[in-house]
């Protein structure tokens, strides 16, 4: 069991900065991720933690050990790739074992014992006599995953290990995955440029972008209370809407609508945000965050209330379990999540309303969150949690 510290800790490749100055404890026993876009650091953080890259600066502890220029097999860590590195003249049994064989720390009845336990919890145990070219991509993994396991380490570091599987695998060895940690409880910091997977993996996600941690929080918390534009139109899918909008009186106010902010200048804005002036006069300029899904059709719910408007269909997208609406009011694009089978043309007026317990407003200038609607203080877990420094 092993708690990781990541204190200041950056990486400079000549004039590229890939990790600039991260902050970040994970805990005894978590299954952490880390996502982001490509180039934003994440494997390079990964590599740091296995040894297998210098820091430039900072530090890395595990528990109470300083581990920055620990030798890569001295740190206990057990690495699992995107390509599963798996040795292709070697039989799955030896691609589990070598590793263990060449440090000579164990016997080999104790090998064996470790091989038939990993084997019995990845269900692999007709795959160890076959060598990887007799494998399909999933079967691979799997071998690659109790090489991870049969070596005991103090926390995994997953990079990458599903993509290269077909979808329906991927969907199912995440399931596997998950069940693997609940058993082993080890701890786990597994990078994905895949937001969906970060979301059903992770019990925390640090997203990642420009070598800086942009947000760490529970899946729930990044999609409900996203700190900056950067997470907001990362995490779900499709991205959230960003549409720029002048506040006055609680409201926020575009060419075409008006949508009445719950709470505004109340001091109920989101802790650790700014609550929005309310005073009356006080006219700012803010960019409105709306998901696809909070924003509703008059003719599917017509209980939406007065705050409707008018907009106009430009086109529609199909995504089977329900139909993207790309719109349009005076200069402003946006997109509504209808039911599946809705019929619209493109040229169709509609009448539109917005769940008003999940309204956003970020700062034009920083992005950073202004002002999270009234869901954001009916949850617990965000209101303990300290205002940003
Ligand atoms: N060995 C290297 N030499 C020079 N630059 C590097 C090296 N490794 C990474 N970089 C650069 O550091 C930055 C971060 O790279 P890194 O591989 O950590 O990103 P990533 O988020 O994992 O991206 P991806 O999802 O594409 O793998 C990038 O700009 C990359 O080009």
């Amino acid at each position: 069991m092993t708690t990781i510290q990541l204190q200041n800790l950056r990486k400079e490749f000549d004039d590229v900065v890939a990790v600039d100055g991260i902050d970040l404890t994970i805990e005894d026993g978590e299954f952490l991720v880390i996502v982001g876009p490509s180039g934003c650091g994440k494997s390079t953080t990964l590599r740091l933690l296995a040894g297998l890259e210098q820091a430039t600066a900072g530090r890395i502890g595990m528990d109470d050990r300083d581990v920055t220029s620990t030798e890569p097999k001295n740190r206990n860590v057990a690495m699992v790739f995107q390509n599963y590195a798996l040795y292709p003249h070697m039989t799955g049994r030896r691609n589990i074992t070598f590793g263990m064989k060449s440090a000579g720390a164990f016997t080999d009845d104790e090998i064996d014992q470790r091989v038939e336990e990993a084997a019995k919890t990845l269900d692999i145990a007709d795959l160890l006599d076959r060598k990887p070219e007799a494998m399909s991509g999933g079967e691979r993994q799997r071998i690659a995953l109790g090489r991870a396991i049969v070596r005991d380490p103090d926390a995994f570091l997953m990079d990458e290990p599903l993509s290269n599987l077909d979808a329906k695998l991927r969907i199912q060895m995440r399931a596997e995955l998950t069940r693997l940690h609940a058993e082993l409880e080890t701890t786990t910091v597994y990078v994905t440029h895949d937001q969906t997977e970060a979301m059903t993996l992770g019990e925390r996600v640090v997203v990642m972008n420009d070598g800086r941690l942009m947000q760490v929080d529970s899946p729930q918390v990044l999609y409900d209370f996203p700190e900056n534009r950067f997470v907001a139109e990362f995490i779900g899918d499709p991205a959230m809407n960003m549409i720029d909008v002048t506040v006055e009186d609680g409201t926020a106010i575009h060419d075409g609508f008006e949508i009445p902010l719950p709470g505004a200048g109340t001091d109920a804005g989101t802790p650790g945000t700014d609550p929005i002036p309310e005073r009356s006069g006080d006219r700012h300029d803010a960019v409105l965050g709306v998901r696809p899904e909070d924003f509703y059709l008059a003719q599917e719910s017509p209980d939406l209330g007065d705050a409707t408007f008018t907009a106009t269909v430009d086109v529609t997208e199909p995504l089977g379990d329900s139909l993207l609406v790309h719109c349009s009011v005076g200069d402003a694009v946006f997109k509504i999540q209808a039911e599946p089978r809705t019929e619209l043309q493109s040229g169709d007026e509609i009448t539109v309303a917005s769940d008003p317990e999940r309204l956003h407003l970020f700062d034009p200038e920083t992005g950073e969150a202004r002002y999270h609607s009234a869901t954001a203080r009916r949850s617990p877990e965000r209101i303990e949690r300290a205002p940003r420094e």
